[in-house]
């Protein structure tokens, strides 16, 4: 299982300084919807710059013009791009048109998608090249949250996912025992006191 750092930063130079503090520890280095809204594409590139060496994903979370928003993201440096669920399926075609394009990828993120099984079966026909199983940063604040949910509809939808929804030191085994490809770990990482300890401790923990 590989381990992706999520970056829900505003700044490039906040970025740049956490994914040096954690490169060693993680395989994905995530660009967080939040970042490129607030710093745009070219923080994609000064990512992909600092370190050639790791998969940079751009959590665009498109909704609408997939080929463009895709290809502008890969053009950037991006190596995966997000695409949501919710779009039409005219949308994700777009997008894996363009990954093609770029010989990347594209990740199917079914936040808000009630049936996250069905639809990452229907996301990986079209040509994700996984389904991102996310409970977002709202849904994880609500009373009673956990991650077992994630966790069954990877188990039942037999494609390649990724688990993102507060992963952290307690749950990683799970995500690894449900048979996970990836775990996301946002603010587990950048939220703690010593961001590459946190971050060392997810990878040792990965079996
Ligand atoms: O994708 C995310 C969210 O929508 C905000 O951009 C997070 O990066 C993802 O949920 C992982 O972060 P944590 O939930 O803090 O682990």
């Amino acid at each position: 299982m590989k381990l992706q750092v999520a970056m829900d930063l505003l700044t490039v130079e906040d970025a740049l300084k956490l994914a040096g503090q954690v490169a060693e520890y993680v395989d994905i280095i995530e660009l967080g919807t939040p970042l490129i809204k607030a710093a745009g594409l070219s923080a994609v590139t000064a990512v992909k710059n600092a370190h050639p060496d790791k998969i940079v994903f751009a959590d665009m979370k498109t909704m609408d013009a997939g080929e463009l928003e895709a290809d502008i993201a890969f053009k950037a440096g991006a190596d995966l791009v997000t695409v949501l669920g919710t779009a039409d399926d005219s949308t994700i075609a777009g997008a894996v048109k363009a990954a093609q394009a770029h010989n990347k990828g594209i990740v199917v993120d079914l936040i808000g998608v009630a049936d996250k099984a069905t639809r990452a079966k229907e996301a990986r026909a079209l040509g994700a090249k996984f389904v991102e199983m996310h409970a977002g940063l709202d849904e994880q604040a609500q009373p009673g949250f956990d991650l077992k949910g994630l966790l069954s509809a990877g188990e039942a939808a037999r494609v390649p996912f990724s688990v993102a929804g507060g992963v952290n030191r307690s749950t990683i085994e799970d995500v690894q025992r449900a048979g996970a490809d990836v775990a996301v770990a946002g603010g587990a990482i950048y939220g703690a006191a010593d961001p590459a300890q946190a971050a060392k401790e997810l990878r040792d923990a990965i079996v």
